[in-house]
């Protein structure tokens, strides 16, 4: 949604462009550069440091650039078909060392004896080689080279005549505010585009970068604010008439007392929805912190107010246990039920009509829930569990069935709040940092395949105390139907060793009926082990499950492997994760030592950010995370928050409205028309 951020203005088309004619357009075209503005904007996606280093600091293998004068004439020599490699001498930094360069005859010409040259290649320290890969005569040249992505289409440097072009007929209107240049030390925006392709040095470059990135955030983070603004505007219906007595009793008839973590979450919502805007907030809590408890006091409070609420989540196996738990809670005083795709026919056709009518006061459900025929009497609150699983637009669709929904997210994998904020837009964010009372940190260990006996001794102990093992399954990459097979021979082996009848398993490819059924008898200890893929790893709540062993642990990320560890210490009883593995790589090797160091799912879901980056840490394809040509979400974290701080004073001041900044109002609206439109 993000990526084409109009910056600059020019009346000037790329026809108009010196030597640019109807091929390079097309090709321009297809790289999606259909302006000017395009194409002053179409910047590096790294840059190649060729800065001449000194010899004998460099590393074997590692990619050089050094510089020398060459003292034997160079060799050309033909070999196979059509290649060929040209060799010389040349003396640096007082090492006389051999340079090659295949199929590339053009460098014979440009090494001349007693000639110095840079020449940047991969170094071979033991055979004191360097394999050229660039030559150049030039020794005062830019050390810092842009690399486009070009797809093969416009040579490099034509495609920087082109830029070089461009900025002649360019007019930038300046748009940043002058006090915040002057604050923060940044550059012109022209000059800051200009040495993004044309880097005169590494100092400037930086400079260059973080005024780009800057006014990047900036109008995000401006973009945010007026689009919350507009969304609340249009909120007159968020308000919730709530009964407060009512709830009160309610929460007296829990088997436990609240933590005072949930007392002050519980408050916030509240108050929230006491208020015309409509409630956007993110409740985080770490895995068994008690969430859906608060979820349920929320639903229960919109009942006594006569209207309805939606909680999604995102597996049906999860909607069953949750609707379960909330039939316990709530009793005869509410009407709840059930949607999952696997809901067909008469029995379907009954629960939509009746929600229709507002019989119903809680409805849970997979994303079948914003399926089309799915229509609400009255819609008030919208909770979604889990909410990374869930697309940007599922959620939008969801909130758009209730005219006003307020809409709450829960996740147990902490969303640094920048983060957050740049997935959600502005929302609130509530944190349960308590655990309920008595609770024990989980023991978590690391075994190798080998040990196995000893894992089955542990399993055997625990159940023998009366408690229950939840096991793991090994991931199979892209084939579920190995999945289901490594499942099945793990789950005959603990039949022999544990009971037959005394096991169960659960996989991907059974029923919903079917896994249900696997599941309550668990949940009612008709099982002592459950064998299962990941399908327990949200949600599920046994609190007499006190040991699960998780095979082929470093397979899984972080977040899977805290959130699988958060199925067991739901109870006083002291519980154990045990994690099976031979990792090989480094990165197995650092998840697994990790896990057995912290249970604290801040950490984790930190170093799980640092080791995969955000993409991948809320699921590439839902991540809804801004596309940026420059900024970083990740690596510019404190600078987003900056832009953040400012963009919320230019607009509660009223600074944005003044005829000064008049050039940033009118580029914000312009995104926000565009961002509408997605
Ligand atoms: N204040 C409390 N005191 C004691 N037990 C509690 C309290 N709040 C919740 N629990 C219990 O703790 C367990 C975990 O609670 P819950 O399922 O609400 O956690 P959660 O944060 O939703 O977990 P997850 O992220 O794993 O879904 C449940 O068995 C619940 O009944």
């Amino acid at each position: 949604m993000e990526q084409n951020q109009h910056l600059l203005t020019t009346d000037s088309k790329l026809e108009d462009l010196k030597g640019v004619g109807p091929k390079s357009i097309e090709h321009l075209n297809t790289l999606n550069i259909h302006s000017i503005e395009d194409l002053i904007l179409y910047l590096p996606y790294k840059f190649e440091d060729e800065t001449v280093v000194n010899l004998h600091d460099a590393e074997d293998k590692a990619k050089i650039t050094v510089q020398g004068e060459i003292y034997s004439a160079p060799v050309l020599a033909h070999f196979g078909r059509g290649k060929s490699k040209v060799s010389f001498h040349m003396m640096v930094d007082n090492v006389a060392v051999k340079v090659e360069f295949f199929n590339q005859m053009y460098v014979k010409r440009i090494a001349e004896t007693g000639k110095t040259v840079k020449v940047t290649g991969k170094w071979n320290k033991a055979r004191q080689i360097i394999q050229g890969s660039k030559i150049n005569e030039d020794l005062a040249g830019v050390s810092l080279v842009p690399q486009y992505s070009l797809k093969g289409l416009i040579k490099r440097a034509s495609f920087r005549k082109m830029i070089e072009s461009a900025f002649h007929e360019v007019t930038i209107q300046p748009f940043l505010p002058v006090q915040l240049i002057e604050k923060y030390k940044l550059w012109d925006l022209n000059q800051s585009i200009y040495e993004l392709h044309f880097p005169t040095s590494h100092q400037h470059l930086q400079q260059a970068r973080r005024s780009f990135a800057f006014c990047e955030l900036l109008l995000f983070q401006l973009k945010m604010r007026m689009l919350n603004q507009l969304e609340q505007k249009d909120a007159p219906n968020s308000k919730v008439h709530y009964d407060i007595k009512r709830v009160k009793a309610f929460i007296s008839t829990l088997p436990f007392d609240l933590t005072d973590a949930q007392k002050q979450v519980v408050n916030e919502i509240f108050r929230d929805m006491k208020h015309e805007n409509r409630m956007n907030r993110l409740l985080q809590g770490d895995v068994g912190s008690g969430k859906t408890v608060v979820a349920a006091i929320c639903m229960f409070a919109l009942m006594t107010a006569g209207r309805q609420s939606a909680l999604m989540v995102p597996t049906e196996i999860l909607a069953e246990q949750h609707a379960e738990s909330l039939v316990q809670l709530y009793g005869e005083q509410l009407n709840i039920a059930l949607l999952t795709s696997s809901i067909k026919g008469k029995k379907r056709a009954l629960i939509l009509e009746s929600l229709e009518r507002g019989d119903i006061d809680v409805i849970v459900g997979t994303h079948a829930l914003i399926s089309e025929p799915v229509k609400f009497h009255d819609l008030g609150l919208v909770i979604t569990d889990e909410q990374h699983r869930f697309g940007v637009n599922q959620r939008k669709l969801l909130r758009e069935k209730g005219n006003d929904a307020n809409v709450l997210f829960m996740t147990a994998t902490p969303i640094p709040r920048t983060l957050a904020i740049s997935v959600f837009g502005e929302l609130d964010v509530s944190t349960i940092k308590q655990m309920p009372k008595g609770r024990k940190p989980i023991i978590t260990e690391w075994a190798k395949h080998e040990e196995i006996e000893l894992v089955h001794e542990k399993t055997a102990r625990e159940i023998k105390a009366g408690r229950q093992v939840y096991v793991i399954c090994p991931l199979i990459e892209a084939s579920e139907h190995l999945d289901v097979k490594n499942a099945v021979e793990i789950y005959e082996s603990y039949q022999v060793r544990f009971g037959a009848d005394r096991v169960g398993l659960l996989h991907g490819k059974m029923k919903a009926e079917e896994k249900d059924e696997v599941m309550n008898k668990f949940q009612n200890h008709d099982f002592d082990v459950i064998i299962s893929t990941t399908v327990v790893e949200v949600g599920v709540n046994v609190p007499n499950a006190t040991m699960i062993v998780i095979y082929d642990a470093e397979r899984f990320g972080l977040s899977t492997l805290h959130q699988l560890r958060g199925r067991v210490g739901r109870s006083s009883y002291q519980s154990y994760c045990i994690l099976i593995g031979n990792p090989e790589s480094e990165t197995g090797i650092e998840r697994l030592q990790i896990m057995t160091q912290t249970t604290d799912g801040f950490v984790l879901s930190e170093k799980d950010l640092e080791m995969r980056g955000p993409g991948d840490f809320f699921g590439v394809k839902q991540s809804g995370l801004p596309d940026f040509k420059i900024a970083n979400i990740v690596e510019d974290y404190r600078m987003l928050e900056v832009a953040r701080d400012e963009a919320s004073e230019l607009i509660l001041s009223g600074a944005l409205n003044a005829p000064e900044l008049s050039n940033l109002k009118l580029r914000v609206e312009v995104e926000l028309k565009v961002h509408q439109l997605d």
